[in-house]
């Protein structure tokens, strides 16, 4: 692992927090074992070793019933050990592949069978290297007969050039972490309303109220990112995710707590209906339908 990362939480509490029956955790990985699954030769991080069996414990220490997979930019468009994960793990998890424009309709059919309902396009800079837009498009194309969605990872500087490309996509669209707000500027900022304004007017696009870890400038009080996830979870009920980002690759500031995580939960979204669309409506809509 990089030595300026931090791994993840060997011990996380416990939440007061609990989770309606069903609850998905939308976004998550699974890193390696190296030794297994080796991490991608042009990666730009090595993270720590974070096992499908650690995982799924997590999962039901948290007190959750269901994961959505991510594949992570250290594994590239390797996804045997996000495959793994899906295959252990059955009707108890879906996946978000990431993959290049040449691969074969049986290896995408393959996927599916294993649990995969959408692709990632990965836009942040110091994870991957530029894809032109067209390799998009013509993966979007590909996976359309699928009925998969799309996820992108992107920060909030790229978003105003991003959204041409984004309207070109037809299908659903999932931002991870809100488009990562700086949230030293406040939620009327007009970066932070372009992106409130952008899930408006496209009812195809959602968003994953995740990662206060990663955006807060208090750590580990995430009470300067909240406001930005409840506003998100008010206004779009039926267009939100949620989930932990274990094993939260990248950590400098501090190590999250997952447990600290949840108990988040209900002061983004304050009530049991709110919470019931946030954890269980939505995912269960977008991956098990
Ligand atoms: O895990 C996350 O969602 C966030 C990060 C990494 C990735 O998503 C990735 O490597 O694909 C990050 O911000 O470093």
């Amino acid at each position: 692992m990089d030595a300026d990362y931090l791994p993840f939480h060997p011990n996380p509490s416990k939440p007061a927090f609990k989770a309606p029956a069903g609850a998905v955790d939308a976004h998550c990985h699974v890193f390696g074992p190296a030794d297994k699954f080796p991490y991608h030769p042009k990666r730009k991080y090595t993270p720590c070793d974070a096992s499908k069996e650690q995982l799924f414990a997590l999962r039901d220490h948290l007190g959750f019933s269901r994961n959505v997979i991510v594949q992570a930019s250290c594994h590239g468009t390797d996804n045997a050990a996000l495959l793994d994960a899906l295959r252990t793990a059955g009707d108890l998890a879906r996946g978000v592949a990431v993959v290049d424009p040449y691969i074969t309709d049986e290896e995408l059919a393959r996927m599916h069978e294993a649990g995969v309902r959408g692709v990632r396009f990965n836009f942040v800079k110091r994870l991957v290297d530029s894809t032109p837009r067209e390799v998009f498009l013509n993966i979007a194309a590909r996976i359309k007969k699928l009925g998969w969605h799309i996820v992108v990872y992107f920060e909030a500087p790229d978003l105003a050039d991003l959204i041409p490309f984004l309207k070109q996509l037809d299908t659903v669209i999932v931002v991870d972490h809100m488009g990562r707000p700086d949230v030293t500027k406040g939620v009327e900022h007009e970066d932070f309303q372009r992106f409130v304004n952008l899930l408006a007017e496209n009812t195809n696009i959602w968003t994953k109220v995740s990662c206060p870890e990663r955006l807060t400038q208090q750590a580990p009080d995430y009470s300067d990112v909240v406001p930005y996830m409840r506003m998100l979870v008010e206004k779009f009920p039926d267009r939100v995710l949620w989930g932990t980002d274990w094993p939260h690759p990248n950590m400098t500031s501090h190590v999250p707590d997952d447990g600290q995580l949840v108990d988040v939960i209900p002061e983004i979204a304050p009530t049991a209906e709110l919470q019931q669309a946030l954890l269980v409506d939505n995912p269960t809509r977008l991956y098990w339908s």
